[in-house]
């Protein structure tokens, strides 16, 4: 049988997130007048020795002569030095542990730094290559011990031939000496490490890039600590989604890209190849068509409320689950709600622009309280019952109109039908979803059968209200102000030019679609959102998701989980378990959730199986999409 490949890992950069020397020159640099240009020159060195630029022995030399080192300061670093492990290496001391045979350290740095790490990842002593540092009889740093190959230029290459290693070296790394094992024939593969750092001269003369430690053991063909390098998974977020999601994701390990507007149809279906998660706002349309052209997707995320931009259905045909964040920018929609109701009560934004031209008009002419009027609010889901409320603190009447039975809050009287809260109300707040059936639900004939004079906001979806009627209902006054927030068709970015039949008219505020858009409900929505994409990634876990059935899962732990997302048909579970068993594995816990459309098993079995044996899974009848999660 062929030797098994031995990893020879470097550890400034690599195993630990720090150069040693550098660390280093901070304590023993600590109160130095000239610090500053010492840790420059000691920073410019190390750069051109990792680059390439510069013998690597001639900078240790000309580095540590720079640094008035001494044992303790070396001490001080060691006692901290298990705190400062790239975190892809943490994540994966399993595999250090399990192949301690199969492991080498070799380091231009020093041993007193290198041994506890060495210790925790259970390498043994005599495969860690490294420097030793000499002393004087004070205990200050005088150098390196020459004799040792690694204190000299291409010194790693002939480090590792003098263990006399059989079967396939695999060299990682992040710096030129790393490269120049390979480079020297001391290694069959070198892979450029760039979880730390990544140098552009390293990289090219590497075999292979890979940003963490999951995607050299994929490299590999090994197991570890994810079923997939989450680096490897592409997550496209668009609509200048708050940095909050950014930072959880990135933080999670996955790779972020970021669009500050919206994408139109085309330019989505020409970016959309190679995502593996997708995020918007209320602008880009996720089409069946933008759905075909996506090969590698798994989850959308609306970082808003609203779905109606995403075609759920043709989502879930496809196995890719759809999450939105549907409480947090409720506040913000009912505070501006508020807010706007006021100003028209009060005629304060024409008032305004008044003062602004130079013109007072001190008047009560048209002006009235809110006080004891009646809002008339459609649809009564989180939005608009939370703006009930609010609205009864103030003192006003509430009725509204819901398709679906909700309880009344407060003193709110639920009405029969939408005609009715019309001739009722003195104010129609409009509060329903975006989904299609809705178009034009307030157009001339319901305008018609508003009070003369009432007021009408809009802060839900552009293509609720025929704006041209409403146009023409605020022109005669029939109508006595509106506040719209939303349009059929909004600019996909601040860029973009706004144009409506509703600019220029008495008494009309519009806004630019900034009912959820406060700080607050930003920051909100990115983490929760983000939050749900984790635990979906993660753990498959569906809470939330708007399209498929809801899961709540607990993370997988000393078991693999194989999910399975099938089109709602009969005997797709009995052929799943038929498949499980043919393959030998070992059922440990099993859920099955449908709804009418789809159906979503997550059966976690025992790590002992062969992998091939997953593939006759993928097959079975109805099965939309397969993953394996550990
Ligand atoms: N302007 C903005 O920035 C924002 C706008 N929105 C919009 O507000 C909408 C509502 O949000 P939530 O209250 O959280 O949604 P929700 O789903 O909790 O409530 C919607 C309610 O409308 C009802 N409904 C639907 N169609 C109806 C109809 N024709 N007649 C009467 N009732 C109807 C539903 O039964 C449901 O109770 C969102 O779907 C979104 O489109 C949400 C957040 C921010
Ligand atoms: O500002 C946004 O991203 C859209 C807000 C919105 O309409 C929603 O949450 O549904």
């Amino acid at each position: 049988m062929a030797d098994a490949a031995t990893f020879v890992f470097d550890f400034d950069s690599t195993l630990v997130r720090i150069e040693t020397l550098e660390a280093l020159a901070d304590l023993a640099l600590a109160g130095c007048p000239d610090a500053a240009s010492i840790r420059t020159q000691i920073g410019r060195l190390t750069d051109q020795a990792m680059a390439g630029e510069l013998d690597f022995g001639e900078a240790l030399r000309r580095r540590l002569a720079l640094l008035p080192l001494t044992r303790e300061h070396v001490a001080t670093l060691a006692a901290r030095i298990l705190d400062e492990g790239t975190p892809s290496v943490r994540r994966n001391l399993a595999f250090f542990r399990d192949n301690p045979g199969r492991i080498v350290i070799v380091s231009g740095g020093f041993r007193e730094i290198i041994a506890p790490v060495a210790e925790r990842l259970g390498v043994s002593p005599d495969r860690v290559l490294c420097n030793d540092l000499t002393y004087d009889a004070s205990g200050r740093v005088t150098g390196v011990d020459g004799t040792n190959p690694l204190s000299r230029a291409g010194g790693k290459a002939e480090a590792i031939r003098g263990l006399n290693l059989t079967g396939p070296i695999v060299m990682i790394g992040d710096g030129w000496t790393d490269a120049e094992v390979k480079l020297a024939g001391a290694a069959d593969r070198f892979y450029a490490f760039t979880e730390v750092v990544r140098r552009e001269p390293v990289v090219a003369a590497a075999d292979a890039e890979v940003a963490s430690m999951d995607e050299l053991l994929h490299a590999e063909g090994l197991t570890g600590r994810w079923s997939y390098p989450r680096s490897r998974m592409k997550i496209l977020l668009l609509e200048n989604v708050h940095p909050a999601a950014v930072e959880r994701l990135e933080d999670a390990g996955y790779t972020v890209d970021t669009v500050k507007g919206a994408l139109d149809e085309d330019e989505l279906i020409a970016r959309i190849r190679g995502v593996h998660v997708l995020g918007v706002r209320s602008k880009t349309q996720v089409s069946a068509r933008v759905l075909d052209a996506a090969d590698r997707l798994m989850a959308v995320a609306a970082f808003c409320i609203g779905t109606n931009q995403i075609d759920l259905a043709a989502a879930a045909d496809r196995g890719v689950a759809v999450f939105n964040a549907p409480y947090s920018n409720t506040r913000s929609v009912v505070e501006l709600a508020v807010g706007v109701m006021i100003a028209l009560m009060r005629d304060v934004t024409d008032k305004s622009a008044a003062m602004h031209r130079g013109e007072w008009n001190k008047s009560a002419t048209g002006s009235r309280e809110l006080r004891g009027k009646t809002l008339g609010i459609v649809g009564y889901g989180a939005i608009g019952s939370q703006l009930s409320v609010l609205a009864e603190s103030l003192g006003m009447r509430v009725v509204f109109h819901d398709l679906t039975e909700r309880l009344a809050l407060g003193n709110a009287r639920r009405l029969p039908s939408l005609d009715v809260l019309l001739a009722e109300s003195d104010v129609v707040s409009l509060h329903v979803d975006g989904r299609v059936e809705n178009t034009a639900i307030i157009g001339a004939a319901q305008l018609a059968r508003m009070k003369e004079g009432a007021l009408l906001l809009n802060l839900s979806r552009g293509h609720i209200v025929d704006v041209g009627a409403l146009s023409q209902a605020l022109g005669s006054g029939r109508i006595g102000g509106a506040a719209v927030d939303v349009f059929p068709e909004e600019p996909a970015t601040n860029a973009d030019p706004f144009d409506s039949p509703l600019r220029g008219l008495k008494n009309v505020i519009l806004t630019p679609h900034i009912g959820g858009s406060t700080e607050e409900a930003q920051e909100a929505i990115g983490e929760f959102a983000a939050d749900r994409l984790l635990a979906y990634l993660n753990r498959g876990d569906t809470t939330f998701c708007v399209n498929l059935p809801n899961v709540q899962l607990a993370e997988v732990s000393g078991a693999h989980r194989i999910l399975h997302i099938h089109r709602n048909q009969p005997g797709v579970l009995a052929d799943l378990n038929r498949a499980l068993a043919a393959a030998g594995l070992n059922i440990l816990g099993q859920h099955l959730k449908t709804d009418e459309r789809t159906g979503y098993v997550i059966t976690d079995v025992d790590r002992d199986y062969d992998p091939q044996a997953l593939d006759g899974l993928k097959t079975v009848a109805g099965t939309l999409r397969f993953r394996l999660l550990y």
